[in-house]
This record gives C-alpha cells, structure tokens and sequence, in this order.
C-alpha cells in the first residue's frame, strides 16, 4: 500500500491541467467527437488494467471526466500521480 501524499506533495506533483478535488485528482479531455472519447477512455483502461489501479471514467460528448484517487488509503497517493502522469502521456497534451 502506497503512503497518503500531505497538501504540499500533492501540490508539488500534480500533473499540469489536474485539479485537487478533496481525495481525488481530476482532469478532463476535449475531444472532438463522442467516439474519440470513448476509445481513449478504453486506452485509459488497459493502462489503469496494467498499472492495477482504477480511474472513475465519465465519458460525456466529446469529452471525459477522469477521477482518481486510492480508495484502499483512502485518499490521494504515488499511485494516483503515477497514473496521471501515464494518462497525460497517452494523450501526449
Ligand atoms: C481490492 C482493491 O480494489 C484492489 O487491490 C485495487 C484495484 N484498483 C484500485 N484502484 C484504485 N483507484 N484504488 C484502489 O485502492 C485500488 N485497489
């Protein structure tokens, strides 16, 4: 189990263009159609699959809502930075 992050390691290791919400990072992707979304929502998935830690996934028209957080911890990890940082390169932003 990964340790909790404090306020400033948070701060400090948040991904350009994601949010603290309370326990969760969040950030979402425009995309141009509906169906773009969805297939990087699936490539979201073989990576959360690899990495065995889950996104909450919206997938509205033409964009995505990613939420994550460590449920086990009960709150914000490496591990939650470490997947946003992988999605961030998928989406190569
Ligand atoms: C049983 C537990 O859900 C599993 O060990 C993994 C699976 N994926 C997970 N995903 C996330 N986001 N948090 C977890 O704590 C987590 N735990």
């Amino acid at each position: 189990m990964a340790d909790l992050l404090s306020d400033d390691e948070i701060e400090a290791e948040l991904p350009d263009g994601w949010d603290r919400e309370g326990d969760e990072i969040v950030r979402i992707y425009e995309f141009d159609d509906y169906l773009r979304g969805v297939n990087f929502a699936q490539m979201v998935g073989e990576i959360a699959e690899a990495q065995f830690h889950h996104p909450e996934i919206i997938i509205r028209y033409a964009e995505l809502e990613i939420r994550l957080t460590s449920h086990e911890e009960g709150g914000i990890t490496e591990d939650d930075i470490e997947m946003a940082e992988l999605i961030e390169a998928e989406r190569g932003d």
